[in-house]
């Protein structure tokens, strides 16, 4: 690999996939054509991306074999307590997506209805250090049963007692009767930095990307506002803009009781903002998103 290209690894498909391509796409990565390949260089900065397995990433990363990854953090921790160099590494921004949490849980209306009770019992995981470091800091003896996929099976095929595995709507647990009763890791993709990136001569590329990656990550749910707003309640308005502390206001030609307001705000804008504004008196509210942004 040229020193001079600075490397990323992201997952070849799956979950973390859609969300890697579209960061990438966004912070204005052209990737070259190449089917089913295993590395593809961007054409527009000096980058390669490698795809492959999430599990691989912490320890591609940890190894200098790439000097960045994109990973949930479920997966980054599992591999760290498994390796001490996983463990080194460096997470440099959450990334907004692939929003998880891993949860225990058991079958409807059993005998398992906090973690108490699962002293003595098996647990069927695809995360066995994550589950086993729960377990030890509760001081809960329990058998852990490492599983590669399905785990929500376990219970009804009578191979575990109870389950540690990822949720995210929860459609899963319901459709095989498992009930969550304690969350143990809460999970979103992260951007880690291995220990030789700093070394790479392609370094400036990697603090041109993280920026444009904070770019798209901060305009996903800025809104740009343009509204008009009756002068007399322009206070109460401002009140009600989530995250913005300097709109511009601006009048309006031939009215003197009503002002334009245009505002960047910087937390979700709710359906129930709108009929909060317009309650306020605010009306012709328009909600645009934002494209890029660079403080
Ligand atoms: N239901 C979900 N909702 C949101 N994010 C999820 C969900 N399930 C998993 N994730 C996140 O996406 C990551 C990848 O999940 P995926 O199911 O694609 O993994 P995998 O089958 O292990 O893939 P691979 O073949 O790369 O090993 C998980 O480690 C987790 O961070
Ligand atoms: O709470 P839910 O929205 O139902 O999502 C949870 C499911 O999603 C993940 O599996 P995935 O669908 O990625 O399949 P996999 O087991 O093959 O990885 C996870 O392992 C759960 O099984
Ligand atoms: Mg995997």
């Amino acid at each position: 690999m040229s020193p001079d290209r600075l490397t990323l690894a992201v997952q070849k498909k799956g979950r973390l996939f859609e969300g890697s391509e579209d960061l990438l796409k966004r912070a204005g990565v052209k990737l070259a054509y190449a089917r089913d390949a295993l590395l593809r260089r961007a054409e527009n900065m000096p980058l390669d991306v490698m795809f492959i397995r999430d599990d691989d990433i912490p320890n591609f990363v940890a190894s200098g074999a790439c000097d960045y990854g994109i990973v949930g953090e479920n997966v980054l921790y599992e591999m760290a307590s498994r390796l001490p160099r996983v463990a080194r590494l460096e997470t440099v921004t959450k990334l907004g997506f692939a929003k998880c949490k891993l949860k225990l849980a058991a079958p409807n209306e059993g005998t398992i209805q906090r973690v108490e009770d699962l002293a003595g019992k098996t647990i069927a995981t695809t995360y066995p250090g994550l589950t086993d470091k729960f377990l030890k800091e509760r001081g809960i003896e329990a058998e852990i049963i490492e599983m590669g996929g399905s785990v929500e099976v376990a219970p009804r095929m009578g191979i575990a007692d109870a389950i540690c595995d990822l949720v995210s709507t929860g459609a899963t647990l319901e459709a095989n009767g498992l009930v969550a009763f304690e969350t143990v890791l809460e999970s979103e993709a992260v951007l880690i930095r291995g220990p030789r990136a700093a070394q790479n001569g392609a370094a400036q590329t990697a603090e041109l990307l993280i920026e444009r990656f904070q770019g798209v990550i901060a305009s996903r749910q800025t809104k740009y506002i343009l509204l008009n707003a009756p002068k007399d309640r322009l206070d109460e308005i401002r009140a009600i803009l989530p995250g913005s502390d300097a709109p511009t206001v601006a009048q309006i030609v031939g009215r003197d009781d009503v002002v334009a307001v245009h505002a960047v705000c910087t937390e979700a804008v709710f359906w129930s903002t709108l009929e909060q504004l317009k309650g306020a008196g605010a009306r012709s509210i328009l909600v645009m998103p934002i494209e890029k942004m660079m403080a």
